[in-house]
């Protein structure tokens, strides 16, 4: 079986949240499991590109409405990333820095996915299935069951995961003629509440849809940023499959961002020496304990609430905690963290930015991770906080409820609460600061998590069993 995945993001070539690390890890293990896994996706201008080989596999050229594009299909040469990897090159619309947040989003992305289907339109050889993800690929579902040019693709079995239901891709009606011509008759599937929606579409189109846990599936059913109606109606082809991790890529043994590798046996030393190290560059005291919180600065993560539990938590808890923050994104809560260096300077620190290895080195030196999203269809930071040893405290919505238990219950691992408040949340701070003064307890919690098996290999198989039923 042959999967094509289409994506915005995959790590490393080009990440922004957890949408890049789960197209850079599930076909690596769809490929262990035995299938031909492949990633299509845009050749931004990032370092990745700059550092690797590549040959062209495909030349064609695109109409956007009334512009004409060149573009240029690459795969790269050395297939370092454990798959084939291939990029879509389109001067003068893919070729910036970053991956999102351009004013021609909807043409950059909509041109991609018209380069995608033209090249497979041309190619010989053809996968089983499409696998889009979010709505940056949305189109895809739809222009294969409905676009004229694309008839002889119509076969190919589709899959759109859902990563995130917040965002949807909508544009107006004014821009349909950016779409290659399709049967008119069924513009309906294009249309949610007088928009063009990516996403709907997708969900319309689609042989199957899935989301990243099965608590958010249900979840969506009831709230799904106005398009619970539609998944409702379309109940009978979506499901939920649990993300994993690429514990290859996330283990504290082997870790080379990490300034001290540890594992099971030695991981309160390893995690003392980790904290120690990035205490002293963010000027902490390292012998308090450390609450991070890493992600993108939105309101969906909760993160407005942080500069709040930060001043309270410290007011309850003077000098016995410390708190380090990074990330990026709201304009006004980075700013509000930074002001908030003024009253808590000695006990709070913050890197306002995007930095992979620091994310790496906050995993592996923190005590807890902070997660209070209001939103959370997976989540991937708790499950890296558990493999290196880092106790998650987690509002219990979405994925977060189907992966921490807490600690209070039998077997129970993690700090779990109940709303996205700061009172809620500087409970749990509190709680968490309890189970640290039980050091046996605190210590047997770690190992505990340390040992849970997140990895791809079970929902590779379950995504290779959903393809299998479309056969
Ligand atoms: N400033 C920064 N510097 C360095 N690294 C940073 C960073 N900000 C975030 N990251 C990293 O980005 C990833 C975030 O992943 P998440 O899954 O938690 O959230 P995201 O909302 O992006 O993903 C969406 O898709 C994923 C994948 O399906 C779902 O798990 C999730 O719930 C859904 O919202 C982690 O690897 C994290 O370490």
């Amino acid at each position: 079986m042959e999967i094509l995945h289409v994506s915005a993001e995959c790590y490393p070539v080009a990440k922004v949240g957890g949408l890049g690390d789960v197209v850079g890890a599930l076909p690596k293990y769809q490929q262990s499991a035995g299938a031909i896994a492949k990633v299509v996706m845009p050749a931004y201008n990032t370092a990745f590109r700059e550092k690797h080989s590549y040959e062209i596999v495909h030349q064609g050229g695109l109409w956007l409405g009334h512009d004409w594009y060149h573009f240029n299909v690459w795969k790269e040469s050395t297939n370092e990333l454990g798959f084939d990897l291939y990029q879509v090159d389109i001067p003068g619309l893919l070729d910036t820095p970053g991956v999102y947040g351009y004013p021609n989003d909807t043409e950059r992305f909509l041109a991609f996915q018209v380069a995608v289907l033209d090249w497979l339109n041309e190619w010989q050889h053809q996968p089983d299935v499409i696998h889009c993800h979010d709505h940056h690929t949305g189109m895809i579902p739809f222009l294969l069951r409905f676009g004229y040019k694309y008839s002889r693709l119509k076969h190919i079995a589709t899959v759109i995961t859902i990563h995130n239901a917040q965002y949807q891709g909508q544009f107006g009606w004014d821009k349909l003629y950016l779409i290659p011509s399709f049967d008119l008759w069924k513009s309906g599937m294009l249309d949610w509440n007088g928009a063009i929606n990516p996403l709907a579409a997708a969900i319309k189109c689609a042989w199957k849809v899935n989301t990243v846990s099965p608590n958010y599936m249900e979840e969506l059913f009831r709230s799904a940023n106005g398009l619970e109606g539609l998944l409702n109606a379309e109940r009978g082809k979506a499901t939920g499959i649990l993300n994993g991790i690429d514990d290859k890529v996330w283990d504290p043994a082997t870790d080379e961002m990490i300034p001290a590798k540890y594992g099971l046996k030695d991981v309160t030393k390893g995690k003392k020496a980790n904290k120690e190290q990035l205490c002293k560059t963010f000027e902490l005291d390292p012998s308090l304990p450390l609450f991070v919180f890493i992600g993108r600065l939105v309101g969906d993560k909760g993160a407005d609430l942080l500069p709040e539990i930060i001043g309270r938590s410290l007011y309850e808890h003077p000098g016995e905690l410390n708190f380090l923050i990074l990330g990026s994104g709201d304009a006004h809560t980075e700013w509000r963290l930074q002001q908030a260096r003024q009253y808590a300077g000695e006990h709070f620190n913050v890197f306002i930015g995007y930095n992979e290895a620091l994310s790496h080195q906050m995993y592996a030196g923190a005590d807890f991770l902070l997660m209070p999203s209001r939103v959370e269809p997976c989540g991937l930071n708790q499950l890296y906080a558990l493999r290196y040893g880092t106790v998650p405290l987690v509002r219990v919505t979405g994925g977060l409820k189907d992966t921490v238990t807490d600690f209070g219950d039998p077997g129970g691992f993690g700090i779990r609460f109940l709303h996205a408040s700061t009172g809620d949340v500087c409970h749990a701070i509190g709680r968490a600061l309890e189970l640290y003064r039980s050091k046996v307890k605190f210590s047997n919690i770690r190992k505990t998590i340390m040992q849970l098996d997140h990895s791809w290999d079970k929902a590779a198989q379950s995504y290779i069993d959903l393809y299998t039923s479309l056969k």
